[in-house]
């Protein structure tokens, strides 16, 4: 029998955030969560505790773009831990900002034991499989990751969708762990670093709902991983260059990641790599409308299905930003959780 969200609840988290992108990371006071993998935990969840999630992403302890993380014992070997990421809408199949958070919280709470100068490898077992999570240590301090996720691939180039109020749009879709459509926000009219994130949320959101219904995704594994998760606008600045790159990833429902995105820059440099903009091994920086900066490169050429793929290193750092306790009265009728859109 699950247990539901009652005023007996009391949930402790830590707070922390990467480029300015939250990671709420729940240590205690979660129910037990049931299922051998971790699609079945992640099933189970949304069945049975999806109040717990309002309760901790939404006002009034969350926001709208509130983003957590709750840790549960991995099935894969070799893992340390197993993450199942949460949004304003749900449940993510991978997230590069939390990992880049985690891989200093793991070792900074003994969960990763015996950490080594001058990097400890965490591995983290996300919904779209391992991921490494390479955290620099020394004098006994944690902190940048550089983190090296699943195998990532161009699956679409220049799909044309019609997207209402902007007529045919071009995109490219890539996946990084999560599938992203991809193009230059001024091909809507938008300038990425200077039209409000609002304008630029609402653009996206739209090429979001149309490749969804216009584009039919597959994944080489899994049916889980195999949908669009949002729309990353870009400066369009994709040749090789010093400089850095403008992402900015709207996800979920119309949710802004304030980071780079770890997901989407994975994704990113595939469509890079496979489109001939970088080589191997060529680092670029990616930068989001909070100035924070994500470093990543191709590593090597692998093969993931029938999809000519790419290992892809994302490096950053988290930061800790505090502790909560966090309870529900029993007489407040909107403190379960909720939203003004
Ligand atoms: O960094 C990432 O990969 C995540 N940030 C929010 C959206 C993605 O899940």
């Amino acid at each position: 029998m699950a247990a539901s969200l009652n005023a007996s609840v009391s949930i402790q988290t830590t707070e922390m955030h990467t480029g300015g992108e939250p990671v709420r990371i729940i240590e205690s006071g979660y129910p037990t969560v049931e299922g051998k993998t971790i699609f079945d935990k992640r099933r189970y969840i949304r069945e049975h505790f999806d109040d717990f999630r309002k309760f901790l992403m939404f006002e009034p302890r969350g926001h709208y773009d509130m983003y957590g993380v709750l840790l549960v014992p991995p099935d894969m070997p070799g893992a340390d831990a197993a993450a199942i990421f949460m949004h304003n809408e749900g449940y993510s199949t991978m997230c590069g900002h939390a990992v880049i958070s985690l891989g200093r919280y793991l070792i900074d709470n003994g969960i990763v034991k015996h950490p080594v100068s001058p990097e400890t490898i965490v591995t983290i077992q996300c919904p779209c499989g391992m991921v490494v999570a390479n955290t620099s240590y020394s004098d006994g301090r944690t902190g940048a990751v550089r983190f090296t996720s699943v195998p990532a691939f161009l699956f679409a180039q220049d799909v044309a969708v019609e997207v209402p109020g902007y007529g045919s749009v071009t995109v490219d879709i890539s996946y990084g762990g999560a599938f992203y459509a991809f193009l230059d926000a001024k091909h809507l009219g938008l300038n990425i670093n200077k039209s409000s994130v609002s304008d630029l949320a609402t653009a996206a959101d739209k090429v979001t709902d149309a490749v969804k219904s216009q584009v039919k995704i597959e994944h080489p594994e899994s049916d889980d991983l195999a949908f669009l998760y949002g729309t990353i606008l870009t400066d369009g600045a994709d040749d090789f260059s010093e400089n850095p790159t403008t992402n900015l990833c709207v996800f979920a429902d119309r949710q802004v990641d304030r980071s780079p995105c770890g997901s989407g820059t994975t994704a990113r440099v595939a469509l890079q790599y496979h489109r001939g903009h970088i080589k191997l091994g060529q680092a670029r920086k990616f930068s989001s409308r909070t100035g924070a900066i994500f470093t990543a490169k191709a590593e090597e050429e692998v093969t993931y299905g029938k999809f000519k793929a790419v290992r892809v290193e994302v490096s950053g750092k988290g930061h800790y930003s505090g502790k909560c306790t966090f309870t529900l009265d029993d007489e407040d009728a909107i403190g379960r959780g909720f939203l003004l859109k």
